[in-house]
Order: C-alpha cells, then sequence, then structure tokens
C-alpha cells in the first residue's frame, strides 16, 4: 500500500504548550496511525462501512458514567457549535473508548450524519473506524486534525474531523470533544482553525472538571506569564489546608511532574513551589491578593494565583483544630495588604475618588445596590469587597460572579443553580447557584453590562421578588443579599442600543460610584509609591527619573498594570533602587521624553518640590512622635528600614529632632 499523503497537506496540528493552531504539522501522525490499520487492526481501506453501535442500555449505562462531565460539556458543545454554525460542522462528545455519547448540531444535517455514522452510541474508535478525528485524537492522546482523504477508510472520505482530548482531574484524557462535517467545504489550512476552536472548549471543560473535582481544596493556578493565569492554558494545582498536593491538572502534571520527575500529589507544596504550606494558606484566605511569583525546584520562575475552591472555607471550619497547628505568623506584608481592602485605605487622595468613598459610606447597610463604573484594573473589585469589609455582613459569604467569564449556557445554572434532575447530565443533588450560596452575604456582578439579555430579564425578578427558583424546582426560595455590581462599559449607552434592559439597569444604579482612571487621579505619586510598598515590603526605591516615568505614563490598564510593571521591576532590581532601565521601554520613554535623566538622582533629590515635600512629611511625622522611628514608619505606612533609608537620603539625623514636650 502506498502511505504518501499530499506533502503540503496540513493533517494534524501539534497542539504543545504555546504552539498555535497552524503553526506545526504533522502528517507522520496520520502515516503511523495508517499502518496501524493495516498492519495492528488489520482493517481494509474498502471494505464497506458498518457502523458498531452500543445498544441502547449500554449507551445509557455509559451516559449515566459521564453525568456530570456531559453536563460541565454540554453548555460548551453548544457555545462552540454557535461559533460554527451554518457552517456544516456539528460538535460531538465521546468517552474514551470513542462511543458518541452526545452531538450537538443542525436537526437538517442529522440525516446526513446518520448515514456517516456519526450518531449516539457509534464507536469511533481507531480500531474499529481507522484513522478518523476521534479515534486517532484518542491513540494520539492530543488534538488531531483529519481531513476527507487522510481518513484511512474510503467510506469516510467525505468527512473531516477535530478531535481533542478532555483532561480528567488526575491528568489523564476522560474523553473527546470532536467537530465533524460531511460536506467540508475548508481546505485542511483552514481546518487548523476548526481544530483551535476545539482544542480551546476542550481545555475549557477541562479546567471546569478539574475546578469541580477540588471544590474543597485550596487551588493554585500559575504560568509563566502573569497574564495567562486563569485562563484555559494555565496549570491548575489542588493543594489541602496541610500544603500536600492533591490534584494535579493535565498541564501542571506535564509541566511540573515532568520537572521533578514524579507525581504531584502526594507532595507537599514547598517540595514545588518556594512557598510553605502556611504561606499558601494565609494567602488562600486573602483573595483579593493579587498573584505572586513563585520558584520551581529548579528555579524557573512562574506567577501563581492562590484561592480557595468553592468550599473550601466550609473545609477549613471543619478541619479547624488541625488547621490552628500550622505556624501561622501573618507578616507585615501580609497585614499591610490586608489592608488594601478597607475603605480608607482605597480613598487615596484624589478628590472623585474620596467622593465615592464617602457616598459608599452613606449607604453601607441600606438596601441599596451599588453599581461601580470604571475601566479595567482601576480597583472596583476591590472596592466591593471592601464595602463588603465596612457592612455589618462582613462576615457572611461575598460571592462575586464574573458575567463575562462563564460561558453563556452557564450563567443560568451558575447564578440560579438547580435541583436534581434538572436536565439530562444534571449532578444528582442538584448545584446551589451564587445567588443562593450569597444569601446573607454580598453578591458581586463583575461585567455586568456583559450579561445576555434574555437573562437579565430574571435577575430582574430576583431584585424584585428577593427570591429565586432554580431550574428544575417549582418552589420559589427567598434569598437575602446586598448587591453591588461592576462595569468598564457605558450601560446608558447599552440600554440605549437596545442590549441592556433599562428597567435592570435602575434597579441596579441605587447608587452609581465612578473610579477614576489611574491617569487622571491626582494622587498618582501617592498610589505608585504605595504599590511600591506593597511590592517590595519597603525594601527598594524609585530613582528620581523612574517616579517621573510612572507618574507620567497613561496607565491605559490602571492600578493592575501598575502593580504588575512594579512587581517585576522589584523582581528585576538588584540593588535598593529601581532604575529606569528596570521599567517597560514604553514606559521609561516617559521619563526620557521629559528630558529626565536617570543620573540626575541626587540633584533631582536635592532640588525637586517632591524631595523638599517628602522632607517636610518626614520631619513633621518624626516630630509628632517624638522621634520614635517605629511608630513614625507605621503612620507612614513604610518599614522601618526604609524610613531609615530616607533619613539618611534627606540627611535627617535623629539627634537634630527636637525633643517631645
Ligand atoms: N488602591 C489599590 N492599591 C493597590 N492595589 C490595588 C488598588 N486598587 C486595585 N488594586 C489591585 O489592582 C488589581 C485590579 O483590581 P480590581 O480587580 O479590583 O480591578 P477591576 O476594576 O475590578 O478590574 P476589572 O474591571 O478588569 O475586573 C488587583 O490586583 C488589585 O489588588
Amino acid at each position: 500500500m502506498n502511505y504518501a499523503v499530499n506533502p503540503d497537506s496540513t493533517a494534524v496540528a501539534s497542539w504543545n504548550e504555546g504552539a498555535t493552531a497552524g503553526e506545526e504539522f504533522d502528517n507522520q501522525v496520520i502515516l503511523e496511525s495508517w499502518e496501524r490499520c493495516e498492519n495492528v487492526y488489520r482493517l481494509s481501506p474498502s471494505a464497506r462501512h458498518r457502523a458498531n453501535v452500543l445498544e441502547s442500555v449500554r449507551l445509557k449505562e455509559e451516559r449515566q458514567k459521564h453525568n456530570d462531565l456531559l453536563q460541565i460539556a454540554r453548555a460548551e458543545m453548544h457555545r462552540l457549535y454557535r461559533q460554527f454554525a451554518g457552517s456544516g460542522w456539528s460538535v460531538l462528545f465521546t468517552d474514551q473508548q470513542g462511543v458518541v455519547l452526545d452531538y450537538v448540531g443542525d436537526a437538517t444535517l442529522k440525516p446526513d450524519f446518520r448515514s456517516a455514522g456519526l450518531i449516539l452510541g457509534a464507536i469511533w474508535s481507531e480500531e474499529h473506524q481507522g484513522t478518523n478525528g476521534i479515534g486517532t485524537c484518542i491513540k494520539e492522546n492530543r488534538p488531531v486534525s483529519v481531513h476527507r482523504d487522510q481518513h484511512f477508510r474510503l467510506c469516510h472520505q467525505q468527512l473531516s474531523c477535530c478531535g481533542a482530548p478532555i483532561w480528567g482531574p488526575t491528568g489523564d484524557p476522560i474523553a473527546i470533544l470532536d467537530a465533524s462535517t460531511v460536506s467540508a467545504l475548508e481546505t485542511p489550512e483552514r481546518q487548523q482553525h476548526t481544530l483551535a476552536l476545539v482544542s480551546m472548549s476542550a481545555q475549557f471543560i477541562s479546567k471546569w472538571r478539574f475546578l469541580r473535582e477540588y471544590e474543597d481544596a485550596i487551588i493554585v493556578r500559575f504560568h509563566s506569564r502573569c497574564e495567562y493565569i486563569g485562563l484555559v492554558n494555565d496549570g491548575v494545582l489542588a493543594v489541602d489546608w496541610e500544603g500536600r498536593i492533591v490534584g494535579a491538572d493535565h498541564k501542571a502534571s506535564s509541566y511540573l511532574g515532568a520537572m521533578i520527575g514524579q507525581p504531584l500529589p502526594g507532595l507537599s507544596i514547598d517540595q514545588v513551589f518556594d512557598i510553605s504550606p502556611a504561606a499558601l494558606a494565609e494567602r488562600a484566605e486573602r483573595p483579593y491578593l493579587p498573584y505572586c511569583g513563585v520558584r520551581t525546584a529548579n528555579g524557573a520562575q512562574l506567577y501563581a494565583q492562590i484561592q480557595l475552591g468553592a468550599r473550601a472555607g466550609e473545609q477549613r471550619s471543619r478541619n479547624n483544630s488541625r488547621v490552628q497547628r500550622i505556624p501561622s505568623s501573618p507578616s507585615r506584608a501580609l497585614e499591610q495588604r490586608e489592608a488594601l481592602c478597607s475603605l480608607e485605605n482605597l480613598r487615596g487622595g484624589d478628590p472623585r475618588m474620596a467622593r465615592s468613598i464617602d457616598r459608599a459610606y452613606k449607604v453601607i447597610d441600606r438596601d441599596i445596590p451599588i453599581l461601580l463604573n470604571g475601566e479595567t484594573g482601576t480597583g472596583k473589585e476591590l472596592l466591593a469587597r471592601a464595602i463588603h469589609a465596612a457592612s455589618q455582613r462582613r462576615h457572611k459569604p461575598f460571592v462575586a460572579v464574573n458575567c463575562a467569564a462563564i460561558p453563556k449556557d452557564l450563567i443560568e445554572s451558575e447564578l440560579f443553580g438547580y435541583r436534581p434532575g434538572a436536565f439530562t447530565g444534571a449532578a444528582r443533588g442538584g448545584r446551589k447557584g451564587k445567588i443562593e450560596q450569597a444569601d446573607s452575604g454580598m453578591l458581586f456582578l463583575d461585567e455586568i453590562g456583559d450579561m445576555p439579555l434574555e437573562l437579565q430579564a430574571r435577575l430582574l425578578r430576583v431584585l424584585e421578588e428577593r427570591e429565586i427558583v432554580p431550574l428544575g424546582g417549582d418552589e420559589p426560595q427567598p434569598v437575602d443579599f446586598a448587591l453591588v455590581s461592576a462595569t468598564h462599559r457605558d450601560l446608558p449607552q447599552l440600554v440605549a442600543e437596545g442590549v441592556f434592559r433599562e428597567d435592570l439597569y435602575y434597579r441596579l444604579n441605587g447608587l452609581a460610584l465612578e473610579l477614576p482612571p489611574l491617569r487622571q487621579r491626582s494622587d498618582r505619586e501617592q498610589v505608585i509609591r504605595a504599590i511600591l510598598e506593597l511590592e517590595s515590603g519597603g525594601s527598594v526605591e524609585l530613582q528620581p527619573a523612574v517616579l517621573q516615568a510612572l507618574v507620567t505614563y497613561s496607565w491605559p490598564g490602571n492600578i493592575r498594570q501598575a502593580r504588575n510593571v512594579l512587581r517585576t521591576a522589584v523582581a528585576l532590581c538588584e540593588g535598593e533602587t529601581i532604575r529606569l532601565t528596570e521599567l517597560p521601554d514604553e514606559i521609561a520613554a516617559c521619563a526620557e521624553q521629559e528630558g529626565c535623566d536617570g543620573d540626575s538622582e541626587t540633584l533631582a533629590l536635592q532640588d525637586s518640590p517632591l524631595a523638599d515635600a517628602e522632607r517636610r512629611a518626614l520631619l513633621t511625622e518624626l516630630e509628632r512622635h517624638g522621634g520614635n522611628v517605629s511608630r513614625t514608619a507605621e503612620t507612614l505606612g513604610m518599614s522601618r528600614n526604609t524610613l531609615y533609608r530616607k533619613m539618611r537620603r534627606h540627611g535627617i539625623a535623629m539627634r537634630g529632632l527636637p525633643p517631645k514636650d
């Protein structure tokens, strides 16, 4: 037999870490599959098509076995299908044996799919059907695209399929997500785009499955680039309260497991990252903290976000006595960071910000919904958490829902929950929705402008009637929660465009609070200094040119971007002073444009009004505290070391201070 495949054909995409669809193709996969078909399974390319289909009882059992997964996958299959709708593609879900367990597609295509053998219960393993997107993906354990005549059997050569593995909570493949068509017009190259979409959806389902499995654990999401944390491509570890790794998703297992040379479950977190179990537990309880830098056992720099799983809080209270044995000495940095979440801290020195904080105080605990508006990264979620912390509900849950991050089809069950048997594949015990979870506490609806129109009516009803009816339930259930919503979008504009309900807008907008962009804040310098203190623990300072660049730059990503930039600069800084070279070029350029020279530090220190103001502020505070450096440092929110260094640089000697009366 001649195995030659058109050399231009781009049959199989290798979806390795970091590779993008179409980047790397490998005919070898098709060749090897054809070899297996002929030499191992002894299939004949020209044999007539015979569908192998499970009996309905077995099919039912298989579907039952995959209940939880099917339920998560279904919404994502619909979302994926909508991206293809009208182009002849349908979406299939199979188990690891290649049995089709679910199908989402155009009803008019069903007869064609049926005659091609793509029906519920059909077995699409390579052993049965030769080279194909599902069976070959199972063999390869990676996304595979098989275009028309790359199918081994002639009877399948009108088909094109793209299959991608869904990974289970232990990091092993457990199912396949596939898109197939019987009327492909695409070239093999174009099919890579479809493969990329299928692959992303499969990763998304895998992530959801993992997070559901480890709701009781501390969740550590990591990536080498901080902006990828929280997306489908990051690695995820589940860790118990004693710091033992209990689960690792596929990405984490393949990256860290390979590096360490042994399975991750059972290891202590400090065998993998340079973070102690106690520090991990402390950090998990402060969900408002941003990600932190961690080093792996072999010194690679990664970024990690440490959060509680959806029910980890309950688990912690159950284990309380055990937890107390973990040495817990909250460091000064952590105390400082916790203080971040207070309204007073967020007030800063900007009049617009101060006005928003003053107004927030007036409505807290008065059952008035608050709507936060501001660009991305201005601190809307932090403000919502601070409002919660200042309210009488502070010991009750704060439940955040990002309406833009949840797939449209999942929002309804996420928000309202469902009762047992609500739909095919519903979890046996049903599931509490976010609104119910927020009962007696605070619900934070982030990116409310992205809520689908059809759900806006349901949300409105909940807000009006203060009761919910979960999917599949018939008894309304009373709920009591304080509501804060946020958006970076112009809601009145969305109302005018007809994509946001006017009545809901007024219902959410009991009080609107504006968060100014960082570039417009009059206290930019104060914010930047506070972030530096937070990120460095007071161990470094800014060269005056750096400060000028940071104050001048326009900060499109606002405070979030400023934190990222300063965190990186602190990591790069080798001495005690951050220099221009440690800033990204576009920010450093702001200083150069202003003609500010990095070497003029001493001059700038002596002459600038800024330095003068700092000197006077230090003297005033030192005098107020009778020269007590610890108390002065505490009032100024800086470490003693920083204060001593600043005093040295400003030439302030202790003996020069007037004695306290
Ligand atoms: N005043 C502040 N001081 C220090 N860090 C802050 C401050 N405000 C916000 N941050 C940090 O900036 C980041 C972004 O904040 P947050 O998530 O609250 O912004 P957001 O406006 O809700 O963003 P998005 O609209 O993108 O959801 C977080 O890491 C937060 O801890």
